[in-house]
């Protein structure tokens, strides 16, 4: 009784279907279909109570579904060869909307596209090429769609000739299987010929300007790296930008690993499943593009298979220095995915904090951060970046400030000096402000500066800096130091694995 009322909640728990998704409110109706669509009507079976239903293990059945689907609910015309993967809509139709998602919430300020327009990359598109066709044809976005087989690129560019009122908005574009590269070899880009591994794919030809060294070490990335073909870099150009990028990546080391889920079948071959390091490897190698691509995106995402592999990458991602994480659930029936999304352009808020330099309050988030590091302990090291430098504090661990008392020289040892902040036990002071140094500290030729911590929600904290006295000599220096701290901050929480 327990057991079934704790897995009632587990499913209550879980995220739904994306809202803005066509079938949230609707889900397929079969026998509706069935009556439209004289193909599809073998493959619905009734139960005894009439419900009509599909049976999911038969590929020609899931096939056929889904061509009814994007006919019937999104005029578009698709077709795959036996075998290849076949893409649940309504499933892929969520990432596409938490997308849409990303790209509203001005998180990263629009500075990529030009004229409204939203233009995506589909790291290894498909023989399906489902990604373009629905951002297309949903949202009007156009499309660069990627992959490495021969029968991916013939059938990805088949669906998209047949859809002449989108196919303007997709380019299909080929990359080079020859071009399998080390991470070694990556780091020297003329030795594994990086401007010579775009097929255009009947596109002008237009050479991939020379790219920088990875600032990685790559070697860092466990035994299991990705060998395979170039996935961004090498793959886009050099004078491309995208508003986002998006991969549903191999998931799996070997065929093996992947078995077979004998409840569905969604086709799939090797190639489309299986990578060397399986998904972990494929999306680090995505991450280690992005750090060299990282203007060309505002954002890099990629969907994941496995929840144990997402804290990896994450912490991945706060180690190269990324501005924002997002992540989310995909949920379709029994089956969860996640998606990972980041950027490495300043987010909106630390924009307008840089942009007001003589501003007397500022604030930055702390994301990502791992469970026992928590608002006190922020705090804490908050304390010790200023005394580290001479100067004198005041900690409340009830109202989570610190009050910094700062001279001229004190502001002028913290611009010169980069003191790391470390592990060092800290002295607590007592919460109450009793002494009269300390309000003479906030006048005349003396200046206050107040930092607040705060809890946002689990794991993310933000840290608020306020000038006292705005006739102070500190509030001219006030936004680098603060930037200071939080550069401070950011290295000491937001780089270790989580
Ligand atoms: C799991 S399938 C995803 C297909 C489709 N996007 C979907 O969601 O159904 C992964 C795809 O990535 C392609 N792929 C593997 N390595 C690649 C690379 N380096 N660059 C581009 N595509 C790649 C495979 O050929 C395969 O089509």
């Amino acid at each position: 009784m327990g057991g079934k009322n704790k897995k009632r909640k587990r499913e209550e728990d879980r995220p739904a279907i994306h809202p803005n998704n066509k079938y949230a409110e609707n889900p397929p109706d079969f026998a509706h279909l069935a009556s439209l669509y004289p193909s599809f009507e073998p493959f619905v079976q009734y139960s005894r109570y009439g419900n009509p239903r599909i049976d999911w293990t038969d590929f020609n059945a899931t096939r056929e579904l889904t061509r009814v689907l994007l006919l019937h609910d999104h005029a578009l015309n698709w077709w795959i060869p036996d075998g290849q993967l076949c893409p649940t809509v309504p499933n892929r139709s969520n990432y596409i909307h938490w997308l849409e998602d990303l790209l509203s919430s001005n998180i990263i300020p629009n500075t990529i596209s030009s004229g409204g327009k939203v233009r995506g990359f589909d790291i290894g598109t498909g023989a399906n090429c489902i990604y373009p066709l629905l951002g297309a044809s949903l949202l009007g976005w156009s499309f660069v769609g990627s992959d490495i087989t021969d029968v991916a690129i013939e059938w990805a560019e088949k669906n998209v000739n047949s859809n002449p009122h989108i196919s303007e908005l997709i380019e299909i574009r080929r990359v080079q299987t020859d071009a399998t590269t080390s991470s070694e070899e990556r780091l020297h880009g003329e030795e594994s010929g990086l401007s010579g591994e775009i097929d255009l794919c009947s596109r002008t030809e237009t050479e991939v300007e020379p790219l920088p060294i990875l600032p990685l070490d790559l070697n860092s990335c466990e035994n299991k790296n990705y060998h395979g073909p170039p996935i961004l870099v090498g793959v886009v150009r050099g004078d491309e930008k995208f508003d986002f990028c998006m991969c549903n990546p191999p998931f799996f080391e070997s065929m093996e690993e992947g078995g077979l889920n004998p409840k569905t079948s969604c086709g799939g071959t090797s190639e489309e499943m299986v990578c060397s390091g399986g998904e972990k490897a494929f999306i680090t190698r995505i991450i280690e593009d992005s750090t060299v691509l990282k203007h060309s995106f505002r954002w890099f995402t990629s969907m994941i298979g496995r929840k144990s592999n997402l804290k990896y990458l994450i912490s991945k991602l706060w180690e190269v220095g990324v501005t924002v994480v997002k992540t989310t659930e995909f949920v379709q029936g029994r089956t969860s995915r996640w998606g990972l999304a980041w950027s490495f352009l300043p987010t909106v808020q630390q924009k307008s904090s840089n942009s007001l330099p003589n501003k007397n309050t500022m604030s930055f988030m702390l994301e990502g951060l791992q469970r026992q590091h928590g608002a006190i302990n922020v705090l804490e090291n908050v304390k010790s970046y200023f005394s580290s430098h001479g100067l004198s504090c005041t900690m409340n661990t009830s109202s989570f400030t610190v009050d910094v008392v700062a001279t001229k020289d004190d502001c002028d040892s913290i611009l010169k000096n980069e003191l790391p902040i470390t592990n060092q036990s800290i002295d607590y002071q007592p919460a109450k402000k009793t002494s009269n140094e300390s309000s003479a500290n906030l006048s005349c030729d003396r200046s206050g500066l107040r930092l607040s911590v705060f809890q946002q929600i689990p794991g993310t904290l933000l840290v608020k800096g306020s000038v006292q006295d705005r006739n102070s000599p500190l509030s001219g220096a006030f936004s680098v130091i603060f930037q200071k701290l939080e550069e401070a901050l950011r290295n000491k929480f937001c780089t270790k694995s989580v």
